[in-house]
């Protein structure tokens, strides 16, 4: 079977979230099933300096009133096809803004220009020789994919569209609708049209064959005002095709076994080696050494992520004989409060802003636990991370976090399946109970190794999941 995935990151080429881990993991774990992933990106500055060999295998002669190649090329065991256009993707910001954090104006014709280009590749003529059976949409960014094949050569191959943040719809004035090479109908309740505007996440949900999102209570959850963000009505029309596969991680890539970004490797049998890694934490950010445990969270910082409620309870948190280390970046006024509670208490909170790949290694790692408590949580991926790093999950209990930690309360404790600790509702006095009973439990090392050692035994492959990806993609195709 060949699978045309599509999507606007892909790790190891370009990567601001789980989006592009996602995107860059999912093709290795699907292909022992004889699925064959080629995966469509659009030719970032970043992108094309990390291909070492690529091949023009097609071309547009006017994608949106420019000419553009499709390269292929192969990187880490990726299957790429990169869209070439310079005229939209050669910029020298990221993949959505620009150098001063703008959204570039023109993201609905960047993104429109993918998604043509993969409904056309779809069709069959662009790149010969190749057609997939299946295109995988992810995210707004390609959602208008379905909406252009169903217009198109490639009407009747099946669409699957994921959504991996509902809170990112791409939705544009009316007056874009024009410039998208769509048929007048398609600006209507049944397509692109979501309350007077265009909706690009709002046509790919209407309009894919199936709809995924990755996590089964995420799933749920956003069927209801409260999480749907206005796409709960069309979501319950459509919830016959709407399913949940949960995340998971690449175990390559996150190994504490073979990690090469951390100071002394280790596993589950040699949990005292993880203190080596302490150590490098504790200098990386200027920590007193001590025993008490280290906090880290390492994430957007975002009102979706909770990063207010770590503020607010970074005070008591060393007061209560915890260390806290931050990695992040966002907004400004959250990274403002998290610095000042670092000079406040130097010694005990370190932050370092900005992403930084290599050091997030190190600090789930060297931490002992890694706070996250979003707001929503489509799946989460720094909690698998945590858990195969021994690095103990405190979570919101919402969406994908509450479908992957398991809470030790007693009866967790007791059965010995308990990988961390979840707390609701989710707000500050969520967090600082749940940061008392880390405490508690830390307090008793054998506690605590039993938490961390069931963690780093519990599955974050993506084997389960992949195996109903394809059973998705084969019903698809047996549907006809
Ligand atoms: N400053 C920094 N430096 C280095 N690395 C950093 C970093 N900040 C974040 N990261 C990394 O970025 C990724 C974030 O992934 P998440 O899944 O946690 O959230 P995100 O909201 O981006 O993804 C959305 O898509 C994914 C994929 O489906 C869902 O899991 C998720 O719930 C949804 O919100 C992780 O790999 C993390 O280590």
């Amino acid at each position: 079977m060949n699978v045309l995935s599509v999507a606007s990151e892909v790790y190891p080429l370009i990567k601001t979230g789980g989006l592009a881990d996602v995107v860059g993991a999912l093709p290795a774990a699907l292909l022992p099933h004889g699925v064959k992933t080629r995966t469509l990106v659009p030719g970032y500055p970043a992108v094309l300096q990390k291909l070492k060999k690529k091949k023009k295998v097609g071309s547009f002669e006017n994608l949106f009133g420019n000419p553009a190649t499709v390269l292929a090329a192969e990187i880490d065991g990726l299957d790429l096809l990169v869209l070439d256009l310079p005229e939209l993707y050669a910029r020298d910001g990221g993949p959505y803004v620009d150098a001063t954090g703008r959204d570039y104006v023109d993201n609905f014709r960047r993104f429109a220009a993918l998604s043509l280009a993969a409904a056309e590749i779809a069709g069959g003529d662009v790149v010969s020789g190749w057609k997939p059976d299946i295109v995988h949409a992810h995210d707004w960014q390609t959602a208008l994919t379905p909406v252009y094949m169903h217009f198109g050569p490639a009407a009747a191959t099946p669409t699957v569209m994921t959504i991996h943040n509902i809170a990112f719809q791409g939705q544009f004035g009316a007056l874009v609708f024009p410039e998208l090479a769509l048929p007048a109908e398609a600006f209507s309740m049944q397509f692109v049209e979501y309350y007077g505007d265009v909706g690009f996440l709002k046509g790919g949900l209407q309009t894919a064959d199936a709809i995924t999102t990755v996590s089964p209570s995420y799933a749920q959850e956003i069927l209801t005002p409260e999480f749907g963000m206005g796409l709960e009505g069309l979501l319950k029309s459509r919830v016959a095709d709407l399913s949940g596969i949960v995340n998971g991680i690449d175990a390559d890539i996150w190994d504490p076994q073979t990690d090469p970004h951390i100071a002394q490797h280790f596993s589950a049998t040699s949990l005292k080696q993880r203190a080596a890694n302490r150590r490098a934490l504790e200098e990386r950010f200027g920590l007193e050494k001590g025993n008490g445990p280290i906090f880290c969270v390492v994430s957007r910082l975002t009102w979706q992520k909770g990063m207010d409620l770590v503020a607010e309870i970074a005070d008591e948190l060393v007061a209560m004989g915890g260390k806290l280390v931050v990695l992040g970046s966002g907004d400004a006024a959250l990274e403002g409060a998290l610095l000042a509670a670092a000079s406040r208490h130097r010694g005990h909170i370190g932050m370092v802003t900005g992403y930084n790949e290599p050091l997030s290694h190190l600090m789930q790692a060297g931490s002992d636990a890694i706070l996250i408590p979003s707001r929503f949580e489509p799946c989460g991926l720094t909690q698998l991370y945590g858990l195969r790093y021994g690095c103990v999950p405190v979570v919101a209990r919402t969406g994908g976090l509450a479908d992957t930690i398991i809470d030790a309360n007693e009866a967790g404790l007791a059965a010995k399946v308990a990988t961390g600790f979840q707390f609701t509702p989710v707000n500050a006095d969520g967090l600082r109970l749940a940061i008392r009973r880390v405490l508690r439990a830390y307090s008793e090392p054998k506690v605590w190794s039993k938490i961390q050692t069931q963690g780093m035994k519990s599955d974050v492959s993506w084997a389960t999941s992949a195996e109903r990806y394809v059973s998705l993609y084969s019903g698809l195709l047996g549907k006809g």
